[in-house]
């Protein structure tokens, strides 16, 4: 097999902010195999915070290649064991390349018997004021979402719970909306918002405490009732100390920082059995990258709404998009593979 890896840089049309800062754009790598005229991609888009850094995910895909040239693919994942983001690549390229050769759209390759055309997304809303976040929620109601999620942690409580009923009020009762504080909050702050927002009810409130405080997040859990989603926390700690400390209902499982679509496709069906939601999201990554994780939500039947519309927020994409957003879902594209060849996709678009 040949592989070769192209650097990207992709803007943001505005920022977003998570509890690593601020994210103005999305460096990577595009990865592609080529085995006798079949090829697979892949993307590693690190996230320092949530992923390796940038340096040692080039080296980490640059040994990658150089085994792959060699026609091994097991020692290419070794070389990349712990650097999720260059093994989300690495990783990828190979499933791709497999369900390529197999005629069969990736998320049946993954393991899904069934077909599956669409995979609910939410909107995304960051750390915007109370009449900007009313009007983005409102226009995402006349799209189509049915669900929201509020980027929350980043000022006084008062004026977050100002937010989110500004919100409630733009869509009305028939929304799902989630808060994402990102582990901004102490232990007492999280219960004094979450007793404030009472009133509003919740899909659920994202990683309100810091990624190692499981045994707070499990009493706020209990204290609230409030179903608790965790992201952060599965950066540091396995799905069965997770478990075991009784602090999760929802997992946000983000491919890239997980490592792959295979690790995080694992985690989902772990707690799946344990009775927690799995929600598939991206950290902002490239096209490849997002098609990728829709084709890990379709691979999981009746999944719940995903952070998926990420697309729209990058100024500059790697290809068009396979599995765009129409009527708050992703289109789960059913050509074989990926359903993109990324930047190296021919100008007519397939
Ligand atoms: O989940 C979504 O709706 C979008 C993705 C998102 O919020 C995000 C994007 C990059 C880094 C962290 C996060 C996060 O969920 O905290
Ligand atoms: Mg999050």
């Amino acid at each position: 097999m040949d592989a070769e890896m192209v650097a990207f840089d992709l803007p943001l049309t505005s920022p977003l902010s998570t509890a690593a800062g601020w994210i103005e754009r999305r460096e990577g790598w595009a990865l592609r195999i080529d085995s006798g005229g079949t090829t697979g991609l892949g993307e590693a888009t690190p996230l320092p915070g949530w992923t390796e850094s940038l340096s040692a995910c080039r080296a980490g895909i640059t040994d990658a290649v150089e085994q792959l040239n060699a026609d091994d693919p097991a020692a290419a994942l070794a070389v990349v064991e712990e650097l999720p983001a260059a093994r989300h690549a690495v990783s990828l390229a190979l499933a791709d390349l497999r369900a390529t050769e197999n005629d069969e759209p990736l998320y049946r390759s993954l393991g899904s018997v069934g077909r599956t055309t669409r995979v609910p997304v939410n909107a995304t809303i960051g750390d915007v004021g109370p009449d900007v976040a009313a009007t983005a929620a409102h226009e995402a109601l006349g799209e189509g979402f049915r669900a929201i999620k509020l980027k929350v942690g980043n000022r006084p409580i008062e004026k977050d719970v100002d937010r989110v009923e500004a919100v409630r009020e733009a869509v009305g009762p028939n929304v799902a909306i989630r808060v994402d504080a990102n582990g901004a909050w102490s232990r007492e702050q999280a219960r004094h918002a979450l007793t404030l927002l009472s009133g509003t009810i919740l899909d659920y409130v994202e990683q309100p405490l810091e990624a190692d405080d499981l045994a707070g997040l499990a009493e706020l859990r209990e204290l609230t009732g409030i179903d608790m989603a965790l992201d952060e926390s599965l950066a540091s700690h396995s799905f069965e100390e997770i478990q075991g400390a009784d602090a999760a209902d929802v997992l946000v499982l983000k491919p890239m920082a997980l490592g792959g679509l295979d690790r995080a496709r694992r985690i989902a069906r772990d707690a799946r059995r344990e009775g927690i939601r799995p929600v598939i999201t991206t950290t902002i990554d490239g096209v490849v990258a997002r098609a990728g994780a829709v084709h890990l939500a379709a691979s999981l039947p009746g999944i719940d709404a995903c952070g998926l519309a990420t697309g729209g927020m990058l100024a500059e994409d790697l290809a068009a998009d396979p599995a765009p957003i129409e009527e708050g879902n992703a289109v789960v594209p059913q050509y074989a593979g990926l359903g993109t060849q990324g930047p190296w996709e021919r100008g007519d678009g397939r």
